[in-house]
């Protein structure tokens, strides 16, 4: 059976070339991206059909390009997404200069070939001839190299001009096309957004952006995206909707057929016990194609299915129905949901992201103190303008500070930030080496405090502020962690004060995480600075949705603003991990991300923040 339920690979319509398909722009936050590809397409429709290979030629080129040159994975912040959308011009003046180069260059190879056609005519030269040596230097010279450097001479030299021009642009790549699918699946699942909904440009009340509403064939990208993933759950959502953008149509003006979305949405209708459904749209693909082997094949598979269920005493159980609870089954059960992504913490992680709280949350077991807002006057330097401390969460402690850092001031970081941002990296806990990871999407970098007197500042700030020393804060960023072996101490006094400043990017966040490292970690802080004692966290702009910190051990909840900042310890007095810090960045719906982290580390504390001979401390 074409549609064997236990092989999904054998029975699955993918294959490889599908790949093509999913590099082609969907997303509305990529929509340089796919205007560019539809500049190309309408350079394809209005020019000559002798032109369309060489043209096809030239947009696999494009695309090739892209791939290759673009490491620069633009989706992770979306600083450098808004950088590219200056490239869309550049990439459509070179495009059109090299498609008038072409066609002068095709007309003249349309020439050649016509001389050549007049000669065989007119030219007597017979077998015997070529057995004179200039006549068979001169045939061969004239079909062994002539005729190469007029077609494949002017050929290469332009398409390497074009390529050299596109190369230096920074123009995205497939990676960031499959970066924005993936965030797109992301934010629609954490946020519980229906396709219907973000294939119209809308991601929450306030923000409804009609000039994206995606066509048939993007919503069938996101879904193809979603479905090689395994993910069936959204790929049905996504397939549905690509269905319905066709309205009546049997096939998109770019080419998609209605009866490919049918044989897909058929396939994982069947695949989550939809039988009946999988029927009606496989009858309706037939209808289109009765010729189609493998919904010929399928339909009869279904039939005999629903007639086994019937003689079993009809449909099983909830199922087969589509029952919103039977939905949900499925989605826990979907192969990548698994472990994880199945995890009571990441459902309460996407549920505070949400913003869905439950009694319990924000409240501390070990206190019945009311959570309160408060001027806080730590030391002398703030009598006159006290510090606006909003208490999160009691025990362990976390709390806001607002208007701790001035508009200019995160101006000033955010542009001393921007030239440097690299992808954020994360620890192998294993290996101790820094590897990128789809569970961190955001591009950061690390500011010395030397950098610029605004830094410095904001550190003399945070001593009085917090009452700790900066004299052992992060240092480097390329390998933090591992650097520690290398460095010593001196070093760390002398270049101690170091930033990280993040850019989210699309769909951007960091998963549940501790800041401190675990005792087993390979390259744990413990040698020369010791563990990361506390966390500071400023935000830098403000998210218009999406974005908030969670606490997921504690149901705390931080909405980003800018100019505040929270801050929590991360360790107990004891030097013990503190286990409730567990925390994460949650997906930004809209807008885009700046943050500033300060890890503080244990040492210099001593005397700041004494040991406790209370273990729970
Ligand atoms: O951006 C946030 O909200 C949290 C970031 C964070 O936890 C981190 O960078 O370690
Ligand atoms: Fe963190």
């Amino acid at each position: 059976f074409a549609n064997d339920p236990e092989d999904l690979n054998l029975t699955s319509p993918v294959n490889r070339h599908h790949r093509v398909i999913l590099t082609f722009p969907l997303v509305y936050c990529l929509s340089l991206l796919s205007r560019s590809l539809i500049l190309i397409e309408l350079l394809l429709q209005s020019i000559n059909m002798n032109l369309k290979c060489n043209l096809l030629l030239l947009v696999i080129c494009v695309v090739s390009l892209w791939a290759d040159h673009c490491s620069c994975e633009l989706f992770t912040a979306v600083i450098d997404i808004q950088k590219s959308l200056q490239q869309e011009q550049d990439l459509a003046v070179a495009l059109e200069d090299y498609v008038s180069q072409e066609m002068v260059r095709l007309s003249s190879v349309k020439r050649f070939a016509e001389t050549l056609k007049s000669r065989v005519k007119t030219d007597d030269t017979n077998s015997t001839d070529l057995t004179h040596p200039v006549y068979a230097y001169l045939m061969l010279k004239r079909l062994g190299v002539d005729w190469q450097e007029h077609v494949k001479g002017k050929k290469e030299e332009l398409k390497n001009s074009f390529e050299s021009r596109i190369q230096n642009l920074s123009l995205p790549g497939i990676e960031d096309v499959d970066g924005a699918m993936d965030a797109i699946v992301r934010l629609q699942d954490t946020y519980a957004l229906p396709a219907r909904m973000l294939s119209t440009g809308k991601v929450s009340h306030e923000f409804n952006f009609s000039k994206s509403i995606m066509t048939a064939d993007e919503c069938f990208a996101i879904a193809l995206f979603a479905y090689t993933k395994g993910d069936l759950y959204h790929a049905k959502d996504w397939f549905s909707v690509a269905l319905g953008q066709m309205g009546d149509r049997t096939i998109s003006s770019q080419g998609l057929k209605r009866s490919r979305i049918l044989d897909y949405l058929a396939y994982v209708l069947y695949k989550q016990g939809h039988l009946q459904e999988a029927l009606a749209l496989t009858n309706e693909l037939l209808v289109l194609e009765p010729g189609h082997e493998r919904a010929l094949n399928n339909r009869a598979h279904f039939e005999r299915q629903l007639a086994n269920e019937l003689a079993a005493g009809g449909p099983r159980r909830k199922g087969d129905t589509g029952s919103a609870e039977d939905e949900e089954a499925i989605r826990h059960n979907a192969p990548h949901r698994e472990g994880w992504y199945a995890s009571a913490e990441f459902q309460r992680y996407k549920r505070l992201c949400r913003g869905q709280l439950l009694p319990g949350d924000f409240e501390s077991v070990a206190s019945n103190k009311p959570l309160v807002c408060r001027y806080h006057r730590p030391h002398a330097y703030f009598y006159l303008a006290p510090v606006k401390e909003e208490i999160a969460h009691w025990r362990p402690l976390i709390v806001l500070w607002h208007g701790i850092i001035g508009t200019a001031e995160t101006a000033t970081i955010r542009q001393l930030a921007e030239p440097r941002l690299r992808r954020a990296t994360v620890q192998d806990p294993a290996t101790g080496r820094l590897v990128t990871a789809r569970y961190r999407i955001s591009k950061s970098a690390w500011l010395q405090s030397v950098l610029h007197p605004a830094i410095e500042n904001l550190d003399r700030r945070i001593e009085l502020l917090t009452g700790l020393s900066v004299a052992s804060a992060e240092e480097l960023q390329g390998p933090p962690l591992v650097c520690t072996k290398q460095l010593n101490k001196s070093i760390y006094s002398e270049s101690n004060l170091f930033l990280q400043v993040v850019n989210y990017g699309l769909g951007g966040h960091y998963e549940p995480h501790y800041d401190f490292a675990h005792r087993r970690e390979v390259n744990s802080f413990e040698r020369a600075q010791g563990n990361r004692i506390a966390t500071l966290l400023y935000y830098l702009s403000d998210v218009p949705a999406g974005g908030a910190t969670v606490f997921t051990d504690l149901g705390v909840r931080l909405l980003p603003t800018r100019g505040s900042a929270a801050f929590w310890f991360n360790l107990k007095r004891s030097g013990e991990g503190e286990m409730l810090t567990r925390h994460a960045a949650c997906p930004v719906l809209h807008g885009s991300k700046w943050v500033m982290n300060k890890w503080f580390h244990e040492r210099d504390q001593e005397f700041r923040r004494p040991c406790s001979l209370d273990s729970n401390e």
